[in-house]
This record gives structure tokens, C-alpha cells and sequence, in this order.
């Protein structure tokens, strides 16, 4: 019979793969993680690693306080930010880390990603914000850390639930979701809202965000009481 823990292993492994496979990651960019909630455990990439080596005994679990509880290798440089996110946004259970160079572009620009149609509001309920800059004090610090907590401190007034991604400013997005494949998902269609903003913006420069009638009903469609979309 398998594990909880194994099955999440699994689900880490293939999101990982997933990122290559959806033009997501080059190299060695970019990391999956998911959580056993009940366990407290978390089950990241490990770190350097190219996607096409990677195995499901590669990865890492560690508690949410960053104690290594199984695995060989060193996990992901980005793990702080994981765990910090994990610790703050009590309803996910996947985060993906990428520099995928749309939404990467915008992180550079430092400008968040406005809510432009429908398919932005089918994801995102409203702007994808981008993080304010970093303090020298922070990146010298406990940088991965403070990463996350600037990541946190730009939720305070956002529901990480209707917004399930984050550009990080002057490095890349992070986005999340109920487990690792769903914050996949939210990654790959993030690339592309942003891909789609910056050529709408090139079209018509005078752009302003969509209705917030157009984002309710796209939005609420597909989630919260009221969804209807598919086959529910
Ligand atoms: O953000 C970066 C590099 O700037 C990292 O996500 C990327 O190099 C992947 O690092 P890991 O292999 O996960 O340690």
C-alpha cells in the first residue's frame, strides 16, 4: 500500500517534470514543492539538479521549521521561501517557483499584472501583484526567508486563495494551489496572462483593467459557492 507520503512524493516528482515539459523552466531554474498537512511535512526538489535526472529518491522532506527529515541531497535554495509561504497561506498545498521570462519580465519591470479579460479573471481575481524591493538589510540576511516574508506582507490585503500567484520584484513569480499539479497550473497560465497583458499593452497602450462585472462572473464561475463551470 502506499504512503501519503510517497503518493505526495509522486505528485512533487511529476510537477517538477511538468515545468520543462510546459516551456516553464531552462536549466536548472525553477522548483515544485508540496505538503502533508496532517504530517507537517514538506517534499521539495532538490537543489542544482537537472529535470531529466531527477528521481522521486532525489527529493527532499523536511518539517516546516527546515529540519531535513529524509533525503540525501541538498533541497532547493528557494526552500525558506516554501516553508515561509506554507506557514502563512494555511490553504495550499503546492508552490512553484519558476523564471519563466513573461512573468519574469514584469517581476523585472516591478509591475504587477493587471486583471486585463477573461483569461486572467478565470485564475486571478484581480492584479497579480509584484513585491516590493528588497532591503539590502533583507537580501543580506536570511535572504530566501525574507523573500518569503515580503511575499506575505504583499497578502495582507489579498486573499492568496483568489490570487494564487506573486512576482517577486527584480527576481521571478512564485504561484501555488491545493497541491503541487493545481500550482502547476496556476504557473503555466500565469506565463501566459503575461505573455498576453504585455501584447495587449503593445495593441493599445490606454489599456485599463477589465470590468469588475466581466471578473465576477469569470471568476466566481469557476470557484467559490456559486461555481458552475465544467461538469459540476
Ligand atoms: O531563483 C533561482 C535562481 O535565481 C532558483 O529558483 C533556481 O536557480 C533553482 O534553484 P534550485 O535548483 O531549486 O536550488
Amino acid at each position: 500500500m502506499i504512503t501519503v507520503l510517497q503518493s505526495l512524493k509522486q505528485a512533487v516528482l511529476q510537477a517538477n517534470l511538468a515545468l520543462p515539459q510546459y516551456g516553464l523552466v531552462t536549466f536548472t531554474w525553477g522548483n515544485v514543492s508540496g505538503i502533508d498537512r496532517d504530517q507537517g511535512l514538506v517534499v521539495i526538489k532538490p537543489s542544482g539538479v537537472p529535470y531529466p535526472q531527477l528521481t522521486i529518491d532525489d527529493l527532499v522532506v523536511l518539517n516546516l521549521e527546515g529540519a531535513i527529515v529524509e533525503g540525501r541531497l541538498k533541497p532547493s535554495s528557494d526552500t525558506p521561501t516554501h516553508l515561509e509561504l506554507y506557514r502563512n497561506f494555511p490553504d495550499i498545498g503546492g508552490i512553484v517557483h519558476t523564471h519563466s521570462s513573461w512573468a519574469t519580465s514584469w517581476a523585472q519591470a516591478g509591475r504587477g499584472i493587471p486583471a486585463l479579460g477573461t483569461t486572467h479573471g478565470d485564475y486571478f481575481y484581480g492584479e497579480v501583484p509584484c513585491t516590493r524591493k528588497m532591503t539590502a538589510t533583507e537580501i543580506n540576511g536570511a535572504y530566501e526567508w525574507e523573500t518569503g516574508r515580503v511575499i506575505v506582507e504583499t497578502f495582507q490585503e489579498r486573499d492568496p486563495n483568489q490570487i494564487p500567484g506573486v512576482l517577486v520584484h527584480s527576481h521571478a513569480p512564485f504561484c501555488w494551489g491545493k497541491d503541487p499539479d493545481d500550482a502547476v497550473h496556476h504557473a503555466v497560465v500565469l506565463e501566459e496572462v503575461a505573455k498576453m497583458a504585455y501584447r495587449s499593452y503593445v495593441l493599445n497602450s490606454g489599456l485599463t483593467p477589465m470590468d469588475q462585472t466581466l471578473l465576477d462572473r469569470h471568476f466566481l464561475r469557476k470557484h467559490g459557492k456559486k461555481a458552475y463551470y465544467g461538469q459540476v
